[in-house]
């Protein structure tokens, strides 16, 4: 008797040809849509050396004035081996008439960050401006984070991090190459 549920009924776009056609807000990062892979490095002063990682991310929308926002990174050796899982983080970047973006970011280790910052063609630049934890998080204060497509076809991201009583300083940089199987 009872009616099949209904699918979500709408499309997601992971790129700027993609249908839905993107809102105009999200003209200075059409450039970011689509799925990214790479590797990078980290550190931070409280960790015994650095550490090799890949990454991937995801950037999407469904028409309407944010981009959908996803990550995960894993450690590897240096033949590009697995090591482990690492940091994972999802979120939404709202964009406004003046450029300015709107960023809401969350993660498994209990961090929900808001960030600000502009987006000019091709430049993603966020910075903190609060951090809420879950009560067993490690102690985040702030974050900057700036991505930069230095051609069609690559990103680049450095993140800095002031955390566990180190002021805001490198975590993590790293460059990224477009997936074209996914589009
Ligand atoms: C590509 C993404 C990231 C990678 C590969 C990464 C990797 C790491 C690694 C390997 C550690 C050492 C502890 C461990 O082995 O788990 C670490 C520590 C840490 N990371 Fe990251 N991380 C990433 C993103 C982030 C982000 C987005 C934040 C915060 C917003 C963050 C905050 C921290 C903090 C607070 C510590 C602990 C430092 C300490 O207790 O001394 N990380 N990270």
């Amino acid at each position: 008797m009872s009616q099949p549920a209904p699918q979500y009924p709408y499309g997601e776009a992971h790129g700027p040809d993609a249908a839905p056609a993107p809102h105009a807000l999200l003209k200075p990062v059409l450039g970011f849509l689509g799925t990214w892979h790479g590797r990078g490095r980290g550190g931070y002063p409280t960790l015994d050396g650095d550490f090799a990682y890949a990454q991937e991310v995801t950037f999407s929308h469904d028409g309407r004035p944010f981009l959908r926002y996803e990550a995960r990174a894993w450690l590897i050796d240096a033949d590009d081996n697995p090591l482990r899982p690492a940091a994972r983080e999802s979120g939404w970047w709202r964009l406004q008439p003046d450029g300015r973006v709107e960023a809401l970011i969350t993660q498994p280790t209990g961090i929900a960050e808001i960030a600000v910052g502009h987006a000019e063609e091709g430049t993603v630049d966020l910075s903190t401006q609060e951090v809420a934890l879950t009560p067993t998080a490690k102690e985040v204060e702030a974050t900057r984070r700036r991505y930069t497509l230095t051609g069609a076809d690559t990103l680049t991201f450095v993140h800095d991090l002031a955390a566990v009583g180190q002021p805001l300083q490198h975590h993590l940089s790293a460059e990224l190459r477009r997936r074209h199987d996914r589009d």
